[in-house]
């Protein structure tokens, strides 16, 4: 048609006419011409990637892979040793699934900065679903749930982590004045207990901390417990554990929606729907809407509470619990001092107020925070699928093509301790986050770039809760260096490797004796 109507009307006779024409000839055939071009350069493209080569492949049994060597090694050493003998890209085969381990800044980004359409989290994440529960995180849609996610970003804004500090400091305060003049404690459990109040305190309010004392607490264990290797394999194997998981995951909801329903009633129909006296994160979740105008329901809002609670407990608790381990050791003793001078340098300037912005100040203590996140990152390992190929440049220049359809795992306990991004990579040195002038891109300092440290993740799945999850310890720390000497009466603990987030394992004992620490200049 469109060419019926050029030849009919738009060609006149002579000079301006065979221009026209030529003009005309153009307009028609370049689109073509383009497709033509593009199709060659993508084939190209293609042709160049599909000559390189996939990633080395560790031996392993057949039809079994690499599962003996993990029962008999363990994980960690099982990475390690593949590693040291193939590099910064390898591929293990796991019961016939292709897992392709990542380790480096260098080749990282396109596991933390790839779109969801081309690497994604669901595929590997649905054996969180009994965990977390119907209607939320992988249960959902990407949409659904990065709306949820939305809901979660808007209560860790500035202006509600201000009103959670003062919450934090009154609670930990509460919790210590029930410990005596001296004594012994396991510091693992103390913090385990606190670090849930905390956060059903500030997240959830008045009604759900109430609860807590009773059997909130016991039940996150068990979801933490019931969150093994196994797990990610095999989610609904009928194990003991998975049982109890199922059971405690069943009792929160019923526990959390009591609560919802009667948060719900106490709204009145003059404010919307809405609760004007409570500012929490649970009425940030009731009253929350997703892009399309919906409301949440009360599944959602459950489901929610128990991830937000899941996410934050055993990570911090296990982070504080280290962060103790590792000042209270022997060799750290300076550090420990260090620590506790800034402590006293920060009552000189504000008295023994401890607020939001005081807590900016403490430094030193947030540098001995983030090594100890260094060493023992909750998340062991972070895993995605890939929904297509892609290719990754090692530091030394190799190319690898990694390929559509395999499991890709960041291993964060190898890649924090490389000893070409972090120098003596074994040794507690919060000193080596303390220059002035690192940036956010060079947090090693040593140019590494981007991805060195990931404790948190990074990119487009980077963690909600950080900002939170330091001001929590901090509060905890701060307060204890200023009103305990303590000294860890049980050897360094080791990390307890059976779980998803692996955390200290066994008892931590601490023997206290209260002080009241003075202002220093
Ligand atoms: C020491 C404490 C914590 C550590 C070490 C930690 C670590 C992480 C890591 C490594 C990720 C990235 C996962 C991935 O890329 O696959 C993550 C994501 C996330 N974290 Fe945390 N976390 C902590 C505390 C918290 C707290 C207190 C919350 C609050 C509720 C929270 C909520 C989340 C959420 C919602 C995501 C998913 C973000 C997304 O996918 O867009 N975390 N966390």
């Amino acid at each position: 048609m469109l060419l019926q109507h050029y030849t009919t009307h738009r060609i006149p006779s002579g000079r301006t006419g065979n221009m026209e024409l030529t003009t005309f000839i153009w307009l028609a055939f370049a689109p073509i011409l383009m497709i033509i071009v593009s199709t060659k350069i993508a084939r190209q493209r293609t042709r160049t990637r599909r000559s390189l080569p996939p990633p080395p492949v560790a031996t392993g049994v057949p039809l079994l892979g690499i599962l003996p060597a993990l029962l008999a090694k363990g994980p960690l050493q099982v990475i390690r040793d593949a590693h040291a003998e193939m590099g910064s890209v390898f591929m293990v085969i796991l019961l016939r699934r292709k897992v392709t381990f990542l380790v480096g800044p260098e080749v990282s980004s396109h596991f933390y900065q790839g779109l969801d359409s081309e690497i994604s989290q669901d595929e590997v994440s649905q054996f969180t679903i009994p965990t977390f529960g119907p209607g939320v995180a992988f249960d959902v849609d990407f949409a659904t749930r990065r709306g949820q996610f939305r809901f979660f970003g808007d209560a860790m804004k500035p202006a509600k982590l201000r009103t959670y500090a003062s919450l934090m400091v009154h609670e930990v305060e509460e919790h210590f004045a029930r410990w005596g003049q001296s004594g012994t404690v396991n510091l693992k459990q103390e913090l385990e207990h606190l670090v849930t109040l905390v956060a059903s305190r500030c997240l959830f309010g008045e009604d759900v901390r109430s609860k807590m004392l009773g059997e909130v607490a016991t039940h996150l264990r068990e979801l933490n417990d019931g969150m093994s290797l196994v797990t990610i394999l095999f989610p609904h194997l009928p194990i003991p554990a998975h049982r109890r998981r199922d059971r405690a995951r069943a009792r929160l909801g019923e526990l959390f929606s009591d609560i919802v329903r009667s948060r719900k009633a106490s709204c009145t129909s003059e404010s919307g729907g809405r609760n004007a006296q409570v500012d929490d994160m649970l009425q940030c979740l009731i009253d929350s809407r997703y892009k399309d105008g919906r409301g949440t329901t009360e599944t959602e809002v459950v489901g929610m509470l128990v991830s937000a609670l899941f996410a934050g407990q055993h990570t911090s608790s296990s982070t504080g619990t280290w962060t103790g381990a590792r000042l209270l050791e022997r060799d750290n003793a300076g550090h420990l001092r260090a620590a506790v001078r800034e402590q006293e340098r920060i009552l000189a300037r504000h008295g023994d107020r401890v607020d939001y912005e005081v807590l900016q100040e403490m430094e030193t203590l947030h540098c001995c925070v983030k090594e100890t996140l260094r060493l023992h990152p909750p998340a062991m390992v972070l895993l995605r699928h890939a929904r297509r190929s892609f290719v990754v440049r090692t530091r030394e220049g190799e190319e690898y093509e990694v390929p559509e359809g395999c499991t890709v795992a960041t291993p964060l306990v190898v890649h924090h301790r490389l000893p070409y991004v972090y120098g003596d990579p074994e040794r507690y040195e919060p000193g080596r986050f303390g220059v002035p002038g690192r940036g956010p891109d060079d947090e090693a300092g040593d140019g590494a770039g981007a991805f060195a440290y990931t404790a948190f993740g990074s990119g487009r799945h980077a963690c909600i809760g950080e900002a939170f999850a330091y001001m929590q310890i901090k509060v905890i720390w701060s307060h204890l260096l200023r009103n305990f000497e303590m000294e860890m009466v049980s050897p360094f603990p080791e990390t307890d490797w059976n779980v998803v987030m692996p955390g200290p394992k066994g008892k931590v004992m601490v023997s206290y004796k209260r002080r009241l620490l003075s202002a220093g200049a």
